[in-house]
């Protein structure tokens, strides 16, 4: 993960950025932890749309081929502020979560974690990046994020033309 600061007015913006090798590097570690602390699960439920690469890289490290999806959308409620996630599509095929894995690729505030586990209480909690505040809602991940830090994934970025220090200076 590689920090950086970008400067929009007055306002700077802390970013962590993941490359896909990184990302894949996480998911297989986050693998090997889970694959120490539990039985082998029945299933992975993946939260989309971020949590869907972390889980099919998962579902290969640990063999398992039963992937379903759940998917939650969270919208400003009328104060603008409050986040209240709806649900989009139920994860059917979990049940109530006895021996399946939720992935997630991070928790933030944890409104969505929080929101998930409530549907599929039997189930364990995974995902890579961890704010503080969304911490207590997953049971495992691989790196803390600063809760003032947004997190660039792969799938948000793509490599551009830099120009020279040389040539973006104007003296
Ligand atoms: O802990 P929270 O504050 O709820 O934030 C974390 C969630 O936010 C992002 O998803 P998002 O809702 O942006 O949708 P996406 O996965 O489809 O991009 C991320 O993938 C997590 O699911
Ligand atoms: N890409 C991205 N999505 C988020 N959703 C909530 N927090 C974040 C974050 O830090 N990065
Ligand atoms: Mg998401």
């Amino acid at each position: 993960m590689t920090g950086g600061v970008e400067t929009q007015g007055s306002q700077s913006i802390n970013y962590a950025t993941v490359t896909w090798d990184q990302l894949h590097r996480d998911a297989r570690f986050l693998a090997a932890e889970l694959m120490r602390k539990h039985r082998p699960f029945r299933g992975i439920v993946a939260i989309t749309r971020g949590g869907l690469i972390p889980a099919a890289i998962l579902g290969r490290e640990l063999g398992c081929r039963l992937i379903e999806s759940v998917s939650v959308a969270s919208y400003a409620g009328e104060e603008g502020t409050q986040q209240e996630p709806k649900l989009l599509k139920a994860p059917e095929a979990a049940g109530d979560g006895e021996g399946f894995l939720i992935v997630d690729d991070l928790v933030d505030s944890g409104v969505t974690a929080r929101y998930v586990r409530e549907i599929l209480p039997k189930a364990v909690f995974a995902c890579l990046y961890a704010k503080p505040d969304g911490r207590p809602y997953t049971d495992h991940f691989v790196t803390e994020v600063p809760q003032d830090t947004w997190v660039l994934f792969p799938w948000d970025m793509a490599p551009q033309f830099v120009a020279p220090l040389n040539r973006s200076h104007k003296a």
